[in-house]
């Protein structure tokens, strides 16, 4: 049974005693890869993945079999100002989508042989218009931080968040705004597929959540300025940090959402990999921030997880080549 987040106090005081890599684990893999049958570093960025991952699951012989997705969906209340292409009815409909297999994050997760879970969140009750109040009490963010806390399976090896939550970029670049300042411009991007007229106007939304909020910071921003499934997709993040699975994250919501988590604990992504860059302008500016290096770069612009589970073939493929491969000595080849 997972605990209960009854506070935000729990969560910080998790997040502060969650165990770090493990440093033999680390040293180990370091130690494989140098004997593994190939040049030394010719497996480019591979060979520091596979080696995290093992620091990580506390083995020289990491592995990325039983990846898990989990697809949180919220509704927001400043689909209200227009701020979306697409009428805020389609957040519903795509769950319904995801639970007949239909998206393109279904194929993505059977693709590379992950469960996949959809978490809906209080679809009736979109949050409140953070342009007014505060998107959610401090009731509503607690049950989706621990939505977030219980969907992670302890048994996966490697973990995805996804969302979906029409409206969900502008309160993405509202609580990328409120973290790390500048202008809304630097942070909102088209989405679904506004025009100039609709940037302009998710500019002028985001502005107005960050002065209504100003002075919040790290949980307290997403939760003024988030969604339910930006809460949820910290609440799983977090948890996987506790339990030290490896986590990808996804485009520009994935990331604003974790964002707020390092703004309470400075090593609380310490076990995510940046998945891919999301065309969204916010999300090289936020990866930049977090220090993290994307593995994809592929002009996606979908959200649902997708990037991140492309690159769970990339992970599959790193820690395939580590924990598999013979060394010089096993495969009597030479070394140089
Ligand atoms: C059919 C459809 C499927 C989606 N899957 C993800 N999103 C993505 O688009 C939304 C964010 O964009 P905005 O802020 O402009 O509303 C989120 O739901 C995100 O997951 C979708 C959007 C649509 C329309
Ligand atoms: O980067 C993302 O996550 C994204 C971009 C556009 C629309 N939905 C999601």
């Amino acid at each position: 049974m997972p605990d209960t987040i009854a506070h935000l106090q729990d969560l910080r005081a998790r997040l502060a005693a969650a165990p770090v890599a493990d440093a033999s684990a680390l040293d180990a893999a370091r130690n494989r890869n140098e004997q593994l049958t190939k040049p030394p570093g010719a497996l480019g960025r591979l060979e520091d993945l596979a080696i995290w991952m093992g620091g990580w699951q506390g083995t020289d012989r990491p592995r990325a079999n039983h990846p898990q997705v989990v697809v949180f969906a919220g509704n927001h209340g400043v689909t209200a100002r227009g701020v979306s292409a697409f009428p805020a009815e389609v957040t519903a409909q795509m769950v319904l989508n995801f639970q007949a297999g239909g998206a393109a994050i279904n194929q993505l997760a059977k693709q590379f042989g992950a469960r996949m879970d959809v978490h809906a969140l209080e679809l009736d009750t979109p949050t409140a218009d953070f342009t007014l109040a505060p998107a959610m009490d401090e009731g509503e963010f607690l049950r989706a931080l621990q939505a977030g806390w219980n969907a992670v399976a302890p048994e996966a090896d490697l973990l995805v968040t996804g969302e979906m939550g029409i409206g969900n970029t502008t309160s993405a670049a509202a609580v990328a705004l409120a973290l790390y300042g500048g202008e809304a411009a630097d942070w909102v991007g088209r989405g679904t597929g506004v025009d100039d007229a609709g940037l302009a106007l998710k500019a002028e939304v985001v502005t107005a959540g960050a002065a209504k909020h100003s002075g919040v910071t790290g949980l307290e921003v997403l939760r003024c300025l988030g969604g339910r499934e930006l809460a949820a997709m910290a609440g799983a993040i977090a948890r996987a940090r506790v339990l030290r699975i490896p986590v990808i994250l996804d485009g520009f919501i994935c990331t604003a959402a974790a964002a707020c988590l390092v703004a309470e604990h400075p090593a609380a992504l310490d076990h995510c990999l940046a998945g891919h860059v999301s065309v969204e302008p916010g999300h090289a500016r936020l990866l930049e921030h977090l220090g993290k290096e994307p593995l994809l770069q592929l002009g996606l612009r979908l959200g649902e997880g997708s990037g991140a589970a492309l690159a769970i073939g990339v992970v599959q493929g790193a820690v395939a080549c580590h924990s598999g491969m013979a060394t010089f000595a096993e495969a009597g080849v030479s070394d140089g």
